[in-house]
């Protein structure tokens, strides 16, 4: 782990963004590649004096909460492909700097743009609420989205078996079943069809019939090659295939999901829209159609925009997923409160921290029985990023 030199000197400004670099433990094979190491920028922002100011940046001297109200966490990962690059993210938290404000300057961020670096500061603030407030992170959210019903305190999610040897791929899933999930979502796409089908085939035999199946394409397949892989994978009864097209295919997207002279139109495989969704938005791929949508936080904008999105899939009749894009722990933890606001959420995939070699703190999210508990408040989790806070 970095720590940038701090910006700027004097106590209103207080402004400063922490970049971070962690290793995976090992690669996580995609069909879009290998990710081996996230770099990313810890934001905190305090608010000042009456509490009408905002600050951006690390907390003020002393406590974990500075005088004039609760230190906000957030976390900006940005991962190209899914968001802005790493240059941009900071280019945006750069333009940040200095700012104390009447207003807390989220709108100074494109969601479209740079969605990590507004998710950075949309949990900050969100978090910082939260802790004003007394309140879960999730609590937070909800209320703010609307919903009803009380969040729920343990989220079912998958275990993420990346690319690999069909024996190797087989060994991780019955590891994962072994640890207590029931859901796993292997990585495909990045070898040949028949290659793919046997790695499923063999994780279906190790796993047996009751454990859910999802396999994620990363978008690599054009439309013939995803037709035969759909009909082939047709037999291993798969919960989705995730994104099988480019991000951009939205119109075959579509066509997949009919019959398109399918060999044995009965047999059919839903699909998810992952990078679909982060390119284009949520509204774009419901239009389409999808039967599930993969949401990932970090590259919708924040946590809020992600639960906002989770309900248009709901209402629309799609089920939603939250995921990480493999972030560190405060953005792990903040994935975890929107999959909880989320009613009656399928699991998602934020069982994403074990891949990590070192995090910029201990996990809070303990996984048990394919369930991560959600914390207990105030905000992201209560006092457990408090060394966090300080610096
Ligand atoms: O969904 C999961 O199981 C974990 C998250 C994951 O697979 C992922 C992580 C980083 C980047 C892209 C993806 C993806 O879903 O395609
Ligand atoms: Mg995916």
């Amino acid at each position: 782990m970095t720590d940038d030199d701090p910006r700027g000197g004097g106590p209103r400004r207080a402004v400063r963004h922490r970049s971070f670099a962690l290793d995976l433990t090992r690669p996580l094979g995609t069909a879009a590649g290998e990710i081996r190491r996230r770099e990313g920028f810890l934001i905190a922002v305090e608010r000042r004096g009456d509490g009408a100011e905002w600050a951006i940046g690390a907390g003020g001297a002393g406590g974990a909460d500075g005088a004039g109200g609760s230190v906000g966490l957030g976390e900006a990962t940005p991962l190209p492909g899914w968001t802005e690059s790493r240059e941009a993210c900071a280019a945006a938290l750069d333009g940040l700097d200095g700012r104390a404000e009447s207003q807390p300057p989220l709108a100074a961020l494109d969601a479209e743009s740079t969605p990590a670096a507004r998710h950075g500061l949309s949990l900050a603030l969100a978090d910082a609420a939260a802790r004003d407030a007394g309140e879960r992170l999730s609590d937070r959210l909800a209320d703010e989205a609307g919903i009803d019903a009380t969040p729920a305190d343990a989220v079912p999610v998958n275990a993420t078996v990346g690319d690999g040897s069909p024996e190797a791929t087989a060994a991780e899933a019955r590891r994962a079943v072994e640890a207590g999930f029931d859901c796993l979502k292997l990585k495909v796409g990045a070898r040949d069809v028949d290659a793919d089908v046997e790695r499923v085939r063999g994780v279906r035999e190790a796993v047996g019939d009751a454990v859910a199946l999802r396999a994620d394409a990363n978008g690599a397949w054009d439309r013939e090659t995803a037709r035969r892989a759909l009909d082939a994978l047709a037999a291993f009864d798969l919960a989705y295939v995730e994104q099988p097209l480019p991000a951009d295919d939205l119109d075959g997207l579509a066509s997949l999901r009919e019959d398109g002279g399918r060999a044995d139109p009965t047999a059919s495989v839903p699909i998810a829209a992952d990078e679909s969704v982060a390119a284009h938005g949520i509204d774009a791929v419901l239009d389409a159609g999808a039967d599930a949508v993969v949401l990932k936080p970090m590259a919708l904008g924040g946590p809020d925009r992600a639960l906002a999105a989770a309900l248009r899939a709901r209402s629309a009749g799609v089920d939603p997923v939250v995921t990480t894009t493999i972030d560190a722990v405060i953005a792990r933890t903040a994935a975890v409160h929107v999959a909880a606001a989320v009613p009656d959420v399928s699991p998602c995939g934020l069982a994403t921290g074990s891949l990590l070699d070192e995090d910029l703190a201990p996990d809070p999210c303990p996984i048990d029985d394919g369930r991560i508990a959600v914390p207990a408040g105030p905000g992201l989790a209560g006092d457990a990023f408090d060394d966090l806070r300080r610096r």
